[in-house]
């Protein structure tokens, strides 16, 4: 049972990271089908080179944005990676290669079942691996697909991009003879990719054809002028070329009659020998008779006014690690020893070969004459797997010059190319019987892994952008280096994976399919015209009128690192291009500050948001907490409360009914209750509410206590009527007494009834003050209760009359004291005349019991020199606090014995023994 996977290749956008699938298995074996996934945004994929050429040093190019209308290398690309699934031949059906390890599921899925004699099924059943393996492609061509086929949905959008100025690299990759020449040149009778790509340049450029010599691509990609005897050296070689291609289809002809001996040369490499006979399967189909393809380029309409293209061609291999020029035409075809190309550096750091042949072509049918004869010098070995099997590395290279004529000097203002490298097959070396193919086996996987090295660091970086770079292995390989330029910006690439359904190369498909699994992960970056080497492609001397023996210097003094002067106006437009790209990488940095800092916000935001949410949920729930706190405490001290003012309340209700029943029972009247006895039972009532009701007690407790105040003053009132008649009557008493005492008989007896009576009446007078001082008291915190009320005025003027009625009583009480005193030292003379007469004429009045009382006077006379003396004239309440002096009773009066004496003691000692209010009380009593 298969699985299908993601689609990895070829189906990224350009936002997007690669995600792809490294490759996968399935599932016959009921495991899950593993992933890998290789992340990272591939914004670019190369710093190394600019995606245009570099301009040349004899012309000063124009590579203006009016050449290359149409840019797409300005954006990111996942490189394309086609499979190709070849026929089973007869032959290969009756050996039964046909086991269906090889199925195309979808246009882009492919599987591999694991024959049972493989490897990949031995490792399999040990559980090492897994038998199926399913991969993804950008699109699969499977054996029934055509070449032109294959042509319009993969090659014809690069002849179009190299037509629009971009340089494009096709190569294949497989196994051998799973038809990788098959694709690139054709057989069969049917022309492959490449003459097909030829035909469609040359239709597409018919009419703009640059058809002199004497603008010639030289280096990575520059451009000389070619002096007049150059241009006919050129001519004489590419005729050479045709004629020497013509000959060798003459020889081609004959020998394919059965007739000569074949032909070889030595490659150059240890005596090895390129079997020359073998070049001949490629088809001498007429390339002429190829349809045109879909490619619609109307003249005018892609290119801008004017501009015409010199179309150039190169053939080259790499065999066992050597570069052999394909079109330089050995002088005959007698063994002779090949030249090896050198591979060199220009002083932009682009790799190019050095003394490459280029031939100039001016129809596709010259350009397939020209590879035909390249082809008879390539390398071929007859194998046991396929008897013209490509023992090298071939490139073709169709390179475009864009020549704008001109009447003085033509000048190239543009360069692309498009490269065609058909690789040569991986295979087992131990299948090799011979040395040299083992050999050669041994540098085509070398330089292959080489290549899949490369393309896994390139991955590694992309996909790994904060981690240091590895370093991608171009070097290792002479096939890598030649291809850098095209992994590094340069250009953009697309890959052909060959596959043989035979059962006996499964193993070896299954690891090309592996690579090619890898090289899906590989964006293509944007090429912009900023980077390093195109900043540096700037800086080059002003072309002069530099001649070939110059330009030779030129292109050597290259090879040897000189320096060379640079002319100011370009130092001053790469200072401008250097100003962009600082502006521009600014400008990308300042976006990467801004999208870094919001998502850090955002983060903080949530952060903090979070953390509101809590901080307001724990406050929200210490504040519930404290609530129920505060509300506990709350009725605690309601409770409280409300029990001491009960109990508070219950007392004075206690001792009002106390004194409204002593008060009724003076009158003879039943008491009534004034206050119900509290309910302790009735609901509480809300806060508010008590606090008014508390209120409306304390005013009533207050105007309950002025009542009291006022009864209590009318009582003093009654009271000091009362002395007052009293005191009427002991004046009248006095008088009489007097009277008496002018009496002899009965003076004696009168003054005694006067003393007592007077002393009587300053007992009386004594408790009196006493009563009235307790009663200041009582009426000043009454007063001060009630200074906020309305009664307190009348409160006061109340006692203020009282003041003044008990002033005029004291004044009363002086006269009288005067009166009596003057009475008394009237009785003394009187007294002392009668002792004066009893001494001179006894008489019966000198009695014992007059005696005593004359004694009993005499002790009233001791004790009125003390008490007689006038009362001080005080201010009221002032006499209310008298000083604390011992005052001389002669009958002391008991407490109880004062009590009883009046009502008015009653009432003020009732209100005696009241506790003082707690602070708390008072304040609530009187501060509102
Ligand atoms: N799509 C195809 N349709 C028909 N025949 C094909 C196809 N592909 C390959 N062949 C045939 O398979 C044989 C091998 O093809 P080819 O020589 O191109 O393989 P190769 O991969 O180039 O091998 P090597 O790497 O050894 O050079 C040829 O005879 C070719 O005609």
């Amino acid at each position: 049972m298969a699985l299908t996977l993601n689609s990895p290749s070829g189906v990224l956008s350009d936002e997007e990271e690669c995600g792809a699938v490294f490759e996968s298995t399935a599932a016959d074996i009921g495991g899950q089908t593993p992933t890998q996934h290789f992340g990272g945004p591939f914004s670019e994929i190369s710093v190394i080179s600019p995606a245009s050429c570099t301009q040349a040093p004899a012309r000063k190019v124009n590579r203006s944005s009016d050449v290359i209308k149409r840019s797409s290398d300005n954006r990111t690309e996942a490189m394309k990676v086609y499979a190709r699934v070849r026929p089973l031949t007869e032959t290969e059906k009756e050996r039964g290669e046909e086991q269906g390890c090889v199925s195309v599921q979808t246009d882009e899925s492919l599987l591999l079942r694991a024959p049972k004699d493989s490897h990949s099924m031995k490792s399999a059943e040990r559980g090492i691996t897994r038998s199926m393996h399913k991969f993804s492609f950008t699109k699969i061509f499977g054996p029934q697909s055509t070449q032109q086929d294959v042509y319009d949905q993969m090659m014809q959008e690069m002849v179009r991009d190299v037509l629009h100025g971009e340089n494009r690299l096709l190569y294949t990759y497989g196994v051998t003879n799973s038809g990788k020449t098959y694709t690139i040149q054709g057989g069969g009778g049917k022309a492959g990719l490449l003459p097909r790509a030829l035909m469609s340049v040359f239709l597409k450029l018919s009419g703009r054809l640059y058809s002199p010599m004497d603008l010639k691509p030289v280096l990575c990609q520059e451009v000389r002028q070619l002096t007049t005897s150059e241009i006919r050296a050129e001519e004489i070689r590419r005729d050479a070329l045709l004629k020497e291609e013509d000959g060798l289809n003459l020889q081609h002809s004959w020998l394919r009659g059965g007739g000569g001996p074949s032909s070889s040369w030595d490659s150059g490499v240890d005596g090895l020998f390129a079997a020359r006979h073998i070049a001949t399967q490629l088809e001498d189909f007429d390339v002429a008779s190829l349809e045109a393809d879909g490619l619609s380029l109307s003249s005018g309409e892609e290119f801008e006014e004017g501009v015409q293209v010199s179309v150039w061609v190169s053939f080259y291999e790499i065999y066992n690690e050597f570069l052999y020029d394909l079109l330089d035409v050995p002088p005959s075809f007698q063994q002779c020893k090949r030249a090896t190309l050198r591979l060199s550096d220009d002083k932009h750091g682009n790799p190019y070969v050095k003394d490459l042949t280029w031939i100039h072509v001016c129809s596709a049918d010259e350009a397939w004459r020209v590879l035909k004869a390249g082809r008879h010098n390539q390398s071929f070995a007859s194998t046991h797997l396929n008897h013209s099997s490509s023992r090298s590395h071939s490139i073709f290279t169709i390179r475009l010059l864009h020549i704008k004529p001109d009447a003085d000097q033509s000048h190239c203002s543009h360069i692309s190319e498009l490269l065609v490298c058909d690789l040569a097959g991986s295979e087992r070396c131990k299948d090799q019987q011979n040395g040299e193919r083992m050999k050669e086996a041994n540098n085509i996987n070398t330089s292959l892994l080489t290549l899949g090295r490369c393309i896994s660091a390139l991955r590694f970086n992309q996909a790994n952008r904060s981690r240091p770079p590895q370093v991608v292995p171009f070097r290792d390989s002479k096939l890598t280096r030649v291809l850098q330029g095209f992994f590094c910006g340069r250009g953009r690439s697309c890959m052909v994976v060959n596959v043989n359904p035979c059962a006996s190369t499964y193993d070896e498909t299954l690891q090309a399919l592996k690579f090619s699994a890898i090289a899906t992960q590989l964006v293509h970056g944007p090429s912009t015209k900023t980077r390093v080497a195109y900043i540096l492609s700037l800086l080059r001397e002003q072309p002069t009128q530099q001649n070939d023996s110059t330009l030779r210097e030129e292109e050597e003094s290259y090879e040897e690192g000189d320096i060379p002067m640079f002319d100011p106006e370009e130092l001053l437009r790469a200072i401008d291009v250097l100003k962009r790209e600082v502006l521009r990488q600014r400008q990308e940095k300042e976006a990467v500050e801004a999208a870094v800092r919001e998502q850090v916000w955002s983060e903080m935001m949530e952060v903090i948001n979070r953390m509101q949410d809590d901080f307001s949920e724990t406050l929200e729930t210490e504040r519930a907490l404290m609530e129920s706190r505060c509300e506990n405490k709350i009725n605690n001290l309601k409770t409280s409360l409300k029990k001491y003012y009960s109990r508070e309340i219950e007392e004075r209700d206690e001792q009002i009914r106390q004194l409204t029943a002593a008060l009724e029972k003076k009158k003879g009247l039943t008491p009534a209750p004034i206050f119900p006895p509290l309910d302790n039972t009735e609901a509480a009532p809300r806060r508010s509410q008590r606090v008014a009701s508390s209120h409306l007690r304390d005013m009533e407790h207050t105007q309950m206590e002025l009542n009291q105040c006022r009864m209590d003053l009318d009582q003093c009132q009654a009271e000091l009527d009362l002395k007052d008649k009293e005191l009427q009557l002991k004046i009248l008493e006095l008088k009489r007494y007097k009277e008496e005492v002018t009496l002899p008989g009965t003076t004696g007896a009168l003054t005694c009834t006067a003393d007592c009576k007077l002393e009587e009446s300053q007992r009386n007078l004594r408790q009196l003050r006493a009563d009235l001082q307790s009663l200041g008291v009582e009426l000043q915190s009454g007063e001060r209760a009630c200074c906020r009320n309305t009664d307190g005025a009348k409160l006061r003027q109340a006692l203020a009359t009282a003041d003044s009625t008990l002033a005029k009583q004291d004044q009363l009480l002086a006269e009288l004291y005067t009166s009596l005193q003057l009475v008394k030292g009237d009785l003394r003379r009187k007294a002392e005349s009668l002792r004066h007469f009893q001494s001179t004429d006894p008489s019966p009045l000198s009695t014992p019991s007059t005696l005593g009382s004359c004694k009993k006077r005499g002790c009233a006379a001791a004790v009125a020199c003390v008490e007689n003396q006038p009362p001080e004239k005080r201010p009221f309440f002032r006499s209310l606090f008298p000083p604390r002096t011992p005052v001389k009773m002669p009958r002391p009066l008991t407490r109880q014995r004062a009590q009883a004496v009046t009502p008015y003691a009653s009432v003020l000692r009732s209100r005696q023994p009241s506790p003082p209010p707690s602070p708390g009380l008072r304040r609530r009593r009187f501060n509102y």
